[in-house]
């Protein structure tokens, strides 16, 4: 597996996300997106989810992996926003 510095994983994603919902920053996007509510970032799950589709079926490899980027994002947010651990989700894997 090829090991990339300066580069994110779905963890460390996971904790900046709880550390924003924690402490609220200004101007952050994930903060309105809690604040939002389930239903507004379960429409957001799907609405990434449909783009990454279709990124699959007609666009580059470059822009299926932004796609993909943005539907853990969303993923991660509906997590939080439910309060489901990341372990919650690894037990099942
Ligand atoms: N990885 C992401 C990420 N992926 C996607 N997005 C959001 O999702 C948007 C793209 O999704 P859409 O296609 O729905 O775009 P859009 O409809 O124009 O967006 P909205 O108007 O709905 O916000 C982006 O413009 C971001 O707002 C993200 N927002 C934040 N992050 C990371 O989350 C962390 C915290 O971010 P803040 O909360 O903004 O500080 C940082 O590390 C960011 O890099």
């Amino acid at each position: 597996m090829e090991v990339f510095e300066d580069v994110k994983t779905f963890d460390e994603l996971y904790a900046e996300l709880a550390e924003r919902a924690r402490t609220r920053p200004e101007g952050s996007g994930t903060v309105a997106a809690l604040d939002a509510g389930v239903h507004a970032q379960g429409k957001k799950v799907l609405e990434e989810a449909g783009e990454v589709w279709i990124a699959a079926e007609h666009e580059s490899d470059e822009r299926l992996a932004e796609e993909i980027s943005q539907l853990l994002y969303r993923v991660q947010v509906l997590m939080l926003g439910r309060g489901v651990s990341l372990e919650d989700v690894y037990r099942y894997l």
